[in-house]
């Protein structure tokens, strides 16, 4: 039933209520879903492959869930701990450290984090505290803050403090010539793709890509700007440039008109936010989320993981194997059912209609390029095996956590601050990234008095170290503390200093990178029938809230539901951005679920289905 049809307030609510009902009894999902009843497998153990498990142990159709995880605990790069120390606990973060509350893309996570009850362990970071509003880098031998505006600042106040700093910091040298420069900047030639640092340097100018630009990467992707991919990581402000008025003053007319771009995978990851969550749960983690900028939990983000095992195991339709390397992949070229061996002994093995993989690419690859002379009716996956292993890039990170018995050490207030790749040698030989003031980002998360402080170095920069070259302990400690000392004058010894060396942890977006994800995709889809799902931050977004998010898309279109017009959020809201597209040629199942049409410009309709979710609004 179209929406346009509809004429009175009255049916509008006969049919919203009617909707309710389909989707309270679940009718509304199951009829969408083409497949038969299934049983499904997820390799791998992180945040995606437990978000999947889980919402896949709720849905009918699908009737057991296994999870193979290699190590002996669940979790991945979600790693945290709690530390005793004089006067009360301190939670160290070995991981992702808090929680994204952006409109629309966090709908998935805080779906999560409602069904899984979790909003009484919210530990929300207010946009108005210091940690949201101060950012800093380090340059060329000091802190700079980034011009945000204080709480209440004024606009005039915000603009001469701002134009203070652009004109008096050699962070900011050359700043205004290029944001003045690119307003006459003509658009590029036909380029499929290049890196961040030749498209910011092209449009603006080298200084602006060196000194602020590069340090944004290094707290994201611990990565390097000269091979990071633009078309990639740049979102909309990449095809800004094809407009006639270019980036900067098309980022104006968008500010000004209020125009926003949204990603379609964050929509079609919000149909499959409404059912299963009771209002008062999601109330109540709203109510939790409002007017925050970040947020983690009490017990730290790890909890959120912990949570997920839990809730599984209650449910009896997971089995969780640890200690489970999974050594092959192989599919039945008959009935294209997937077998999957696993553990030291390739004897074992089990059978599954359906896989969703997040192993990294090239750990994937392997996996998949194995023929198993047991199984006589099998293909080789030649095309996927070889779209995997052009793909072998990721960086490690050293994650030095120390506590301080004293409070108040740190000179400035805020979230913390990162370092530009063209930060002077002498002023950065540990080759550190970034630094968090953790007692500042997490606000009453410990307990105890003192100063918590995180310093996260290497990333790109080791690139070519032998393993022999990478720090120890006692050496990432040493080098934390004479940092520290150096930068923001703290000459005190931690209570407790605890380090975890992340090998390969962050995969890196390199130029070409959608290009290779959309060959990886197809590949998978033709070559293992739709069966086989990839998802995670190899083949998705980074972040936690985007590793959610894929896995609410894995676990339902990955599995074969259809994208619909007659549904919910038509329903609901009034408005589907899909069906301005040729939707239904869209390939969902299996492969990368992903939308063909990346982002389209959101329309009124739409901004009230964003704006349903005030806590969450941006400011
Ligand atoms: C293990 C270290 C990691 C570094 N980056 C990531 C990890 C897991 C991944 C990552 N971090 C951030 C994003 C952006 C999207 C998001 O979900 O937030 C991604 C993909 C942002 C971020 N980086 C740092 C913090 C505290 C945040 C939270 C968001 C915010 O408040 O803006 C700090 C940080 N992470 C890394 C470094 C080197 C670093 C430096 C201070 C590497």
């Amino acid at each position: 039933m179209q929406l346009s049809c509809v004429s009175s307030r009255a049916s509008r609510g006969v049919r919203r209520q009617l909707l309710f009902q389909r989707i309270r009894n679940g009718s509304a999902y199951r009829r969408s879903l083409h497949t038969q009843p299934f049983d499904a497998a997820i390799i791998g153990g992180g945040i995606t492959s437990l978000t999947a498990a889980y919402r896949l142990s709720q849905q009918e159709d699908c009737k057991k869930v296994t999870l193979y995880e290699k190590s002996a605990r669940p979790g991945g790069l979600l790693q945290s701990e709690v530390v005793p120390v004089d006067g009360g606990d301190v939670v160290f973060e070995y991981g992702p450290r808090t929680l994204r509350t952006g409109p629309l893309s966090c709908l998935p996570l805080v779906n999560l984090v409602s069904s899984l009850g979790l909003a009484d362990d919210i530990v929300p970071t207010s946009k108005r505290a210091a940690a949201s509003t101060n950012r800093y880098i380090y340059y060329p031998d000091h802190l700079v803050r980034m011009p945000a505006p204080y709480p209440d600042q004024g606009a005039l106040s915000f603009f001469w403090s701002s134009f203070r700093t652009v004109t008096t910091e050699p962070v900011f040298e050359s700043f205004l010539s290029g944001i003045f420069g690119e307003l006459s900047k003509l658009p590029r030639p036909h380029v499929r793709d290049e890196s961040v640092a030749r498209f910011i340097s092209r449009r603006f100018n080298q200084k602006i890509a060196d000194n602020l630009v590069s340090a944004l990467y290094h707290g994201i992707y611990a990565g390097d700007i000269n091979v990071l991919s633009a078309k990639a990581l740049l979102g909309p402000y990449w095809d800004l440039e094809m407009k006639d008025s270019g980036v900067a003053l098309g980022f104006v007319d968008m500010k000004r008109r209020g125009r926003k771009f949204r990603y379609m995978d964050d929509f079609l990851a919000m149909t499959a936010c409404i059912r299963g969550v009771s209002k008062e749960n999601r109330r109540a983690v709203l109510e939790r989320l409002a007017g925050a900028s970040v947020f983690t939990f009490k017990r730290g983000i790890g909890q959120l993981a912990e949570a997920l095992v839990d809730s599984m195991k209650e449910s009896g339709k997971v089995e969780i194997i640890t200690d489970a390397r999974v050594n092959s992949i192989s599919q039945n070229t008959k009935t294209s059912d997937l077998t999957i061996r696993f553990g030291h002994n390739d004897s074992n093995s089990r059978v599954h209609n359906r896989v969703i993989a997040t192993t990294p690419a090239p750990e994937l690859a392997k996996i998949l390029d194995t023929r198993s002379p047991k199984e006589a009716n099998q293909n080789h996956p030649s095309k996927t095996v070889r779209s995997l292993q052009e793909y072998d890039y990721a960086v490690s990170v050293m994650i030095v956590n120390l506590y301080y018995p004293s409070p108040d050490i740190i000179p400035v207030e805020g979230f913390g601050y990162l370092i530009p790749q063209s930060i002077p040698m002498e002023q950065n030989p540990e080759r550190a990234l970034g630094v968090i003031f953790g007692s500042q980002t997490s606000i009453g998360q410990d307990t105890a008095p003192g100063t918590k402080v995180t310093v996260m170095l290497g990333g790109h920069w080791w690139d070519d170290w032998e393993e022999s070259d990478l720090p120890d302990h006692d050496t990432a400690v040493s080098m934390a503390r004479s940092l520290l000392e150096r930068h923001l004058g703290i000459k005190d010894t931690p209570s407790v200093a605890r380090t975890r060396l992340q090998r390969n942890a962050i995969p890196q977006y390199t130029v070409g990178h959608m290009t290779r994800m959309q060959e990886l995709s197809n590949n998978v889809r033709e070559e293992f029938h739709h069966r086989l799902t990839l998802a995670g931050n190899w083949y998705g977004d980074a972040g936690v809230t985007d590793c959610v998010k894929q896995a609410y898309l894995a676990s339902t279109y990955g599995m074969g539901a259809k994208l619909s017009e007659d549904n919910e959020i038509r329903m609901l809201y009034g408005s589907e951005p899909w069906t301005k597209y040729a939707y239904r040629e869209w390939d969902l199942e299996g492969g990368i679920v992903t939308s063909p049409v990346r982002f389209f410009e959101q329309s009124e309709p739409m901004l009230r289905v964003v704006n349903a979710f005030p806590a969450i609004r941006r400011r």
